[in-house]
């Protein structure tokens, strides 16, 4: 029996139930799933003989000595183990990069793109990965890399797994279907799906085409924030992370494992699918979360609280309160400030600010953002409302006004982006970005003493 199973109508999808994959409620528990009855051992991880003629083999996602909260490992019962298959191999990489980033120099301008245009038709997810820059060092385990994605064709007799780090995926347009090692997770946009390091997976496109954006964290594994004087509820709400349910593919091969590694893309051809776990229990699971669910917070006086109110999850490094990248979302919500501008402010931020837009509009910014392109604001620059926010924000009667033409979201990152070459030279990049903010008229002369 799976642990506490739900159904994606359950998720708030919209999908019919029955058509739905099955999942596990909860985030960061011991969750279990078996396709077959038995295939999970009862009492042990590695008997003698693995139930139903499985191989049980146990993945890490931290190291065995991590402290218990942090621990995450799963154990999946498989019909063959990965070990089995032929040296990897070097394969081209694309547009994906790994940080380091070095092939620019790292610009304090601020920076924003319009959507990646249409991929060649044949463009699968990983295909279609095109790298936007990042930071640290995936040979450290640190930092954190953007990457956007667009792709027309769904992976067919290959999968990809990633050393690297946790994929956070972030549709922006059409629904991907995940077909992981643990079972199958639908992400839609205004969902966001993550793939634990290491776990494998391949992409499938029910809408045909889908369009996004991808956190790859190297650091530690994204996890809730702490409540402080919020108290034990709010936010992220802990049993809306849905995690999948056991969900075997039986083909044999050939099947092509891509593994990003180190920044490079190695591939091997497996005689078998390796999505042919029977059955698992463990903390390193992937997990869905509807965006729409998040309990937002904010000022019921004056002033506009700073976004760490909107962090969705948390990856944190060494020094407390600066995390490696935290993933943070403006959700609709109701503004109520009394003699507050309400949009966000100009402000100069030590955390470096890259902010993608899943629907609508963003309410510091009246036009230019657009849902799938995406803004830098890198370590200190300085920014804010556009000059028609401002304008219109500084004028308008304060009523209680609900924002909900839109769904932007974050992520910020203690460390400064470098860009990759080809986000630095996209034709898709805006040239004139700084205009936003021009005209900002003086209204003040200081008096001389
Ligand atoms: O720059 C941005 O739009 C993100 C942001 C939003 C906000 O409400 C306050 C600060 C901030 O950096
Ligand atoms: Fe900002």
């Amino acid at each position: 029996m799976d642990t506490e199973e739900v159904t994606a109508s359950a998720a708030g999808d919209g999908r019919p139930a029955d058509a739905a994959p099955r999942y596990l409620s909860g985030f960061g528990n011991e969750h279990s799933s078996e396709a077959e009855p038995g295939a999970l051992p009862v009492g042990r991880n590695s008997p003698q003989r693995a139930p139903l003629g499985l191989y049980a083999e146990q993945l890490s996602g931290t190291a065995f000595t991590e402290p218990r909260a942090h621990n995450r490992r799963t154990w999946l019962y498989r019909a063959r183990p990965s070990a089995a298959h032929p040296p990897f191999h070097r394969i081209g990489n694309g547009s994906l990069r790994g940080a380091p980033f070095e092939e620019t120099e790292p610009d304090p301008n601020r920076m924003r793109w319009d959507p990646l245009p249409e991929p060649p038709a044949g463009t699968d997810f990983v295909a279609g990965l095109w790298t936007l820059g990042g930071n640290g060092d995936a040979r450290l385990r640190s930092g954190m890399a953007i990457h956007l994605y667009h792709a027309n064709s769904p992976m067919t007799d290959r999968v990809f797994g990633d050393s690297d780090g946790e994929l956070l995926l972030v549709p922006e347009r059409g629904a991907l279907r995940l077909c992981t090692e643990l079972g199958v997770l639908v992400a839609a946009p205004g969902q966001v799906a993550l793939i634990p390091r290491g776990v494998r997976f391949r992409v499938e496109l029910p809408d045909g085409e889908a369009r996004g954006y991808v956190c790859e964290n190297y650091g530690q594994p994204f996890t809730l924030p702490e409540l402080g004087p919020i108290g034990a509820n709010g936010l992220a709400n802990p049993r809306d992370f849905l995690a999948p349910t056991a969900a075997p593919e039986e083909s044999e091969g050939p099947v092509e494992v891509v593994n990003k590694f180190c920044g490079r893309l190695w591939a091997a051809e497996y005689a078998h699918s390796p999505l042919d776990v029977v059955a698992w229990h463990g903390t390193h699971v992937p997990y869905l979360y509807d965006l729409r669910r998040f309990n937002v917070l904010g000022t019921i006086s004056y002033d506009h609280p700073d976004p760490s109110l909107f962090t969705v999850l948390t990856s944190p490094s060494e020094l407390p309160g600066q995390a490696g990248v935290d993933f943070v979302v403006f959700a609709p919500r109701w503004l109520v400030g009394e003699d507050t501008f309400r949009p966000p402010y100009f402000h100069r931020n030590v955390m470096t600010e890259y902010m993608g837009l899943v629907e609508g509009a963003y309410d510091a910014k009246a036009e230019g953002f657009r849902p799938g392109g995406g803004s830098l604001h890198n370590m200190m620059s300085a920014h804010g409302p556009d000059r028609a926010t401002f304008d219109r924000a500084s004028a308008a009667e304060l009523r209680p006004q609900r924002v909900d033409d839109g769904l932007a979201f974050m992520f910020e990152t203690r460390w400064p982006v470098t860009l990759t070459a080809a986000a630095t030279d996209a034709p898709h990049r805006q040239r004139h970005y700084d205009q936003v903010w021009q005209g900002l008229e003086r209204h003040h002369s200081p008096k001389r003493p």
